[in-house]
C-alpha cells in the first residue's frame, strides 16, 4: 500500500522534519492513515526538534513506504496527531474508516501482515519499555477471534484463519476469551460488519474520541454507573451488554468479564477439567479475591489489571489487559449477583432470561466451534455441572434483579428502557469543569504550594522576549528553552536531598547532597509540554518521559484525554508533569488526575509550566493541595478563549509556528 496521492496542499508547502529523528523507511507498510483532514490555512508540523524543511510531497513519498494516505483534507490536530504517532512508532488508523475501506486496494494491501499475538491494551511483560500506551480509552479492545468486538477504527494486522477444530485432543491455545473490553459504540457498529473490522496493528492503536472529564472542578471523581448482567451460560449477557454499549452511544464505557477470574487450576484439576469433568459453574472456581477489588478500583475509576481467561487451555494468558475508568462499567458473568459485595457495587442489576434449550443448543455451538470441545464432552458438562448450578445458584440470584430481559438480545424494547434510565443517570453526573473553572475565584492570596522561580533581570528579560508579540519564531523559541530550562532547575531544586560525604582528586573530605528520589519521571501534556522535555533529559541523567495528549473538544470546551504513554510502575515515581502554560487548569487537572488514577500518590506529583494563570493555580491548588505547582509568573486574568493575560499567546503555537496567517490563500479565500 503506497501512498495513493499528495494531499490538496493549497498554503501547506512544506513539513519542518529533524534529521535527527530516524526515521527509517520499513518493508510493508505498517500504518495507515485513513481519514485525516487538514484545512487549507492549517499548517502540518511536527512536534519538536526539527530544523530542516521539505516539501510536503517529498515528506509522504519519504513515508509512502510505511503510510498509507487515503483520504486527503487534514484537521490540523489530526495531523499532528498523526505525526506525533509516527514520531513514535505507532501503527494507526484512525478517522473516518468505513469511507475508505471499501477500496478495494486497500483491503487486499491488508491481507499481507502478520496476525496480532496481542492487543494493545493488554500488558507484555516483555517489554523492556515498561511501558503502557493508551488511546482514547473507548478504544482499548481484544482481538477479534475469540468473538470478540474489535474496532474497525484500529488497524491491526488480519487475523489468519482459526485452524479447524479437530476436536477436544487438539486445542489451539489462540481461542481464548476476551470479553473484558473498554469499547465504544462507533466501535461495537463496526463489528457487525464484519467484513470491515478486520485493520490491526502489530501492537499498537490509535483512537479518535477522547475522554471527557470524570471528575467534578475540585478533581474529584464521579464513580461510573455500574451495570451488573447476570444469567445462565449462552443466555446472551454478552450480547446484551454489546447492545446497550451501541444503543448508549457514550465515548467510553468498559465491559468487564466474570470470565476473566476463573481460578487458576493445578495440574489435577487442569486433568478433570479437559475430562469435562470440573465444575466451572460453582462459585468457588471463581477468584473472587481478584474479582472484587478489581471492580472496585474501576468503580473508583482507578486503572487495573485484568487476567486473560483462555476457554481451550482452561487457563489465564500470561498477559493481562489494562483497563480505566469509564463513564459505565459492565459487569457480566453467569455469578454475577453471587457475590454480596459485588451486587452492592452495581447500581443497575440486569438478568438475562433465554430458554434453557435455546442455551443449550448456544453453548453446544460455541463450545464446540470457539472452545476446542465435542459434543459428547459439551453434554456431559452441560447435565453434571452448569444445568445444576443453574438451578442452584443463577436462576434463584434473579431476585436481585432490577430488571429481567426475556430473551437477551432479541429484547429491543427492554434494551431501550435500560438505555433510558443509564442516560438520565448519567446526565445527573455529567460534568462542565472549563467554565466553571475560568470563573473560579481569583484575588485570594497564592496558595502554600507555589513555587516561584526567583525573580532576577535575567528571567524578567526573558519574559520580555516570550510575551512581545513581534518576536520572531526562532527568538521566541530560544528565549522559551533558556526560561524552561531555569524553570526545571527550579523545580528539581525542590525535590529532596540528603547529605553526602565524597572525596575530591586531592584526597579532601567533600560534604555535598544527592538527590534522593531516586525514580523520577517527566510528563508532558501534549503537545506544549513536549517543548519542556529536553530541559528535564539534560538536568535529569536518565529520566524517564511519560507523555499524556489531552485536547479541547471545540463543541463542549472541554478537555478529553485522547493517549496516554507512562511508566508500568508509574506510582513508584516522583512525577515532574510539564506543560508549558497553564491557564483555567481544566488540562492539567485532568493530568493530575490520570496519574492518581494510576495511584502516583498527589505529594509526589510537581506540576511545571511557564507560566499560570492566578485561576489556574487556586484550580491546582483547591483540588490537590499536595501538588507542587512551579512556574515562572502568575498572570492575574484569563480572557473568554482562555488564555493567559497579559500571557505570551497560544505558546504550542509560536514554538512550533502553528499561528493562524493573515496572509490569504493561494486560492484567494
Ligand atoms: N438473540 C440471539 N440469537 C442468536 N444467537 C445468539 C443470540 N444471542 C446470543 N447468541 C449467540 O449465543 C452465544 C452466546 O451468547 P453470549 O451473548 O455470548 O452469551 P453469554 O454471554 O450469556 O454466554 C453466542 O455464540 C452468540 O452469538
Ligand atoms: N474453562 C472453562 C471455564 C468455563 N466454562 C464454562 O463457561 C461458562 C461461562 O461462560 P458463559 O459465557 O457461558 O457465561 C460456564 O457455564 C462454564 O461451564 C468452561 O466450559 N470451561
Amino acid at each position: 500500500m503506497r501512498a495513493r496521492a499528495a494531499p490538496p496542499l493549497h498554503s501547506l508547502s512544506s513539513i519542518q522534519v529533524d534529521e535527527s529523528i530516524s526515521l527509517p523507511r520499513l518493508g510493508p507498510p505498517d500504518i495507515c492513515l485513513l481519514t485525516l483532514g487538514i484545512t487549507d490555512s492549517d499548517c502540518l508540523q511536527l512536534p519538536s526538534r526539527r530544523r530542516q524543511h521539505l516539501p510536503i510531497t517529498d515528506y509522504f513519498n519519504w513515508y509512502s513506504s510505511r503510510i498509507g494516505l487515503l483520504q486527503s483534507d487534514f484537521t490540523s490536530f489530526a495531523c499532528f496527531l498523526f505525526l506525533f504517532l509516527l514520531l513514535h512508532e505507532a501503527d494507526i488508523i484512525t478517522g473516518d474508516f468505513k469511507k475508505n475501506w471499501g477500496s478495494p486496494s486497500m483491503a487486499a494491501s491488508i491481507q499481507d501482515y502478520d496476525p496480532p499475538s496481542s492487543a494493545s491494551s493488554e500488558s507484555d511483560p516483555c517489554d523492556p519499555r515498561e511501558y503502557e500506551d493508551v488511546f482514547g480509552k473507548d478504544f482499548v479492545v481484544s482481538p477479534s477471534e475469540d468473538g470478540d468486538i474489535v474496532p474497525s477504527k484500529i488497524i491491526t494486522p488480519p487475523q489468519s484463519p482459526r485452524p479447524p477444530s479437530a476436536g477436544s485432543n487438539q486445542k489451539s491455545p489462540r481461542a481464548r476469551r476476551q470479553r473484558t473490553t473498554s469499547i465504544s459504540k462507533a466501535a461495537i457498529l463496526k463489528t457487525s460488519q464484519k467484513s470491515e473490522s478486520v485493520l490491526r496493528s502489530n501492537h499498537r492503536t490509535i483512537y479518535t474520541a477522547g475522554r471527557p472529564p470524570w471528575y467534578n472542578c475540585a478533581g474529584q471523581q464521579v464513580k461510573p454507573f455500574v451495570i451488573g448482567i447476570c444469567g445462565g451460560s449462552a443466555s446472551g449477557k454478552t450480547t446484551v451488554a454489546t447492545k446497550i454499549i451501541e444503543a448508549l452511544d457514550i465515548p467510553w464505557v468498559t465491559l468487564l468479564s466474570m470470565d476473566s477470574f476463573y481460578k487458576v487450576l493445578n495440574e489435577k484439576q487442569h486433568e478433570i477439567a479437559s475430562n469435562n469433568e470440573y465444575n466451572f459453574d460453582h462459585p468457588d472456581a471463581f477468584d473472587f479475591d481478584l474479582l472484587i477489588p478489581t471492580l472496585r478500583r474501576l468503580k473508583e475509576g482507578k486503572k487495573v489489571d485484568v487476567p486473560i481467561y483462555n476457554f481451550v487451555t482452561h487457563g489465564r494468558e500470561s498477559k493481562t489487559k489494562t483497563m480505566y475508568g469509564a463513564n459505565v462499567v459492565i459487569f457480566e458473568g453467569i455469578l454475577a449477583f453471587y457475590h454480596p459485595e459485588v451486587v452492592k457495587m452495581c447500581d443497575m442489576k440486569i438478568f438475562v432470561d433465554t430458554d434453557p434449550d435455546v442455551r443449550l443448543a448456544r453453548r453446544l455451538k460455541r463450545d464446540i466451534c470457539e472452545r476446542g470441545r465435542d459434543l459428547e464432552g459439551v453434554l456431559k458438562q452441560y447435565i453434571n455441572m452448569v444445568k445444576p448450578a443453574f438451578c442452584h445458584y443463577i436462576a434463584p440470584a434473579m431476585v436481585h434483579a432490577d430488571i429481567i430481559v426475556p430473551r437477551g438480545g432479541d429484547n429491543t424494547v427492554a434494551i431501550e428502557l435500560i438505555v433510558h434510565h443509564v442516560h438520565t443517570q448519567l446526565t445527573k453526573r455529567g460534568f462542565k469543569v472549563r467554565e466553571k473553572l475560568a470563573n473560579s475565584i481569583v484575588g485570594q492570596p497564592l496558595p502554600s504550594s507555589i513555587y516561584l522561580l526567583p525573580t532576577s533581570p535575567q528571567v524578567s528579560g526573558l519574559h520580555t522576549f516570550i510575551r512581545n508579540k513581534d518576536t520572531s519564531r526562532d527568538e521566541f523559541v530560544f528565549y522559551s528553552k533558556r526560561l524552561i530550562r531555569l524553570v526545571i532547575e527550579y523545580a528539581l531544586s525542590l525535590l529532596p536531598f540528603k547529605e553526602v560525604t565524597v572525596e575530591t582528586p586531592q584526597g579532601v573530605t567533600y560534604i555535598g547532597k544527592r538527590c534522593s528520589a531516586d525514580k523520577i519521571c517527566g510528563v508532558s501534556i501534549l503537545r506544549a509540554g513536549e517543548t519542556m522535555e529536553q530541559a528535564v533529559c539534560d538536568v535529569c541523567k536518565d529520566i524517564r518521559i511519560g507523555k499524556i495528549l489531552i485536547q479541547t473538544n471545540l463543541t463542549t470546551g472541554e478537555p478529553e484525554l485522547y493517549y496516554l504513554r507512562l511508566p508500568k510502575d508509574i506510582k513508584d515515581y516522583l512525577v515532574i508533569l510539564m506543560d508549558a502554560t497553564v491557564a483555567t487548569g481544566a488540562a492539567a487537572m485532568m493530568a493530575i488526575r490520570v496519574l492518581l488514577d494510576h495511584d502516583v500518590p498527589e505529594e509526589n506529583i510537581l506540576i511545571v509550566s511557564l507560566l499560570m494563570a492566578e485561576s489556574g493555580v487556586q484550580t491546582i491548588a483547591y483540588a490537590f493541595p499536595q501538588v507542587r505547582i512551579v512556574t515562572s509568573a502568575v498572570d492575574p486574568e484569563i480572557n473568554d478563549k482562555f488564555y493567559v493575560l497579559p500571557g505570551i499567546g497560544n505558546f504550542g503555537d509560536r514554538y512550533f509556528g502553528t499561528e493562524p496567517s493573515d496572509a490569504p490563500n493561494p486560492d484567494g479565500s
